[in-house]
């Protein structure tokens, strides 16, 4: 049994503490509002996040970092991705120093251009062998209701990677490991991108043809980047590529899809943001994709135009249409 820290107690936090919990493992979720730790240590359920889903007395919550960290094994970060820095400078310097440090988030940084793992490096001084990603076709609400799921546990150091794995295998979730950590990472933030493209084409009445066009162009578009920094191709075909790819962008549960079939719906990104506290990581990191795109001198058309209509720069159908009109020599199907 390990003790486990999670950071936070959102939709992902807290699906996966139950994870954790049905491996076997003793968790302490922190929650930066009271009445969240409240229902999560009197009800046993997180109102706000998994209304209806039990948590186990081995869950408990708590809005005191220092709490939550205290004698951890392993310290789980999900927390929103423009986030991360912030928040982590401040708990730093109270996580235990030998602990895993593993992140459950699907974004890259606006401005530094990094990904999670890397900012983790940069602002704990961790050695990047510390330091993990977990990622693959996890949607929160039905790994809480224990639907079988598959997903990755991806370390540069494999021993630590496999340790991560007995520690995370329970009766309905099944992780596999690579060392392939950035390949994992531009698959997680890339495939919220497509999935704001694809909700777009379910939002406009489109139907399978134009989302099976997206998905798989998109799929081509985040290997072509990820394999020009160094992945291995192989880790885009796999849980953390194109079976999140194809959950995300198959799932009404999906927050990226979402968005995107209400920016479909002509709703611009304000009024969006105003309607729902959950986030959509993808309307934020496309800028960041984009940007490491043009940085590595690689094409990514469907980043540049969900880019643009999030910007209001563009509409949904004028995006749908780029897509077709595209020059036709411009890369092989
Ligand atoms: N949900 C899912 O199915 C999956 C999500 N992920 C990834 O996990 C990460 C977290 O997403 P998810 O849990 O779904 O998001 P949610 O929107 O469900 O929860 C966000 C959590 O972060 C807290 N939070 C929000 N803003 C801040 C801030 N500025 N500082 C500190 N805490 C903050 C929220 O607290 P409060 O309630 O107080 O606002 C809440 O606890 C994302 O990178 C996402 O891509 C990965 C796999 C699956
Ligand atoms: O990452 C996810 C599923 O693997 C969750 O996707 P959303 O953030 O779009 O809800």
């Amino acid at each position: 049994m390990s003790k486990i820290a999670v950071f936070s107690a959102g939709s992902w936090g807290t699906a996966f503490s139950l994870v954790l919990a049905d491996a076997g493992n003793d968790v302490t979720l922190w929650a930066r509002r009271d009445e969240v730790v409240e229902a999560v240590n009197e009800r046993r359920e997180n109102t706000d996040y998994l209304p209806g889903i039990e948590l186990p007395p081995s869950i408990s919550a708590s809005t005191d970092p220092e709490e939550v960290a205290a004698g951890a094994d392993v310290v789980v970060l999900t927390v929103p991705s423009q986030s991360l820095r912030e928040n982590l400078a401040a708990w730093a310097p109270i996580l235990p120093p030998d602990a895993t440090l593993v992140s459950l988030m699907k974004g890259v940084e606006l401005g530094t251009l990094m990904r999670m793992s890397e900012v983790i490096q940069e602002v704990t001084d961790a050695s990047a062998q510390r330091i993990a990603v977990i990622s693959g076709p996890n949607l929160a609400r039905e790994i809480a209701r224990r639907e079988p799921a598959a997903s990755v546990v991806a370390c540069l150091d494999e021993e630590r990677a496999k340790q991560l794995q007995a520690i995370t295998h329970g009766p309905s979730f099944r992780p596999y490991t690579s060392v392939d950590v950035l390949g994992c990472e531009i698959g997680g933030a890339y495939k919220n991108v497509v999935g704001l493209a694809v909700g777009m084409a379910v939002g406009l009445g489109f139907g399978d043809n134009t989302t099976a066009s997206v998905i798989t162009r998109g799929l081509a578009e985040t290997a072509r980047l990820a394999t020009a920094q160094g992945a291995n191709p192989l880790t885009l075909m796999g849980l953390a590529g194109l079976g999140d790819l194809v959950a995300t962008c198959s799932s009404p549960l999906s927050r990226n899809r979402t968005f995107g079939e209400r920016l479909g719906q002509g709703m611009t990104t304000e009024e969006i943001y105003a309607s729902t506290r959950q986030v959509a990581e993808g309307a934020k990191s496309c800028k960041s994709l984009l940007a490491l795109a043009e940085q590595t001198g690689v094409d990514a058309p469907i980043a540049a135009a969900v880019d643009a209509v999030v910007d209001g720069k563009m509409t949904a159908l004028d995006m749908m249409n780029s897509f077709i009109a595209r020059d036709t020599k411009a890369e092989m199907g």
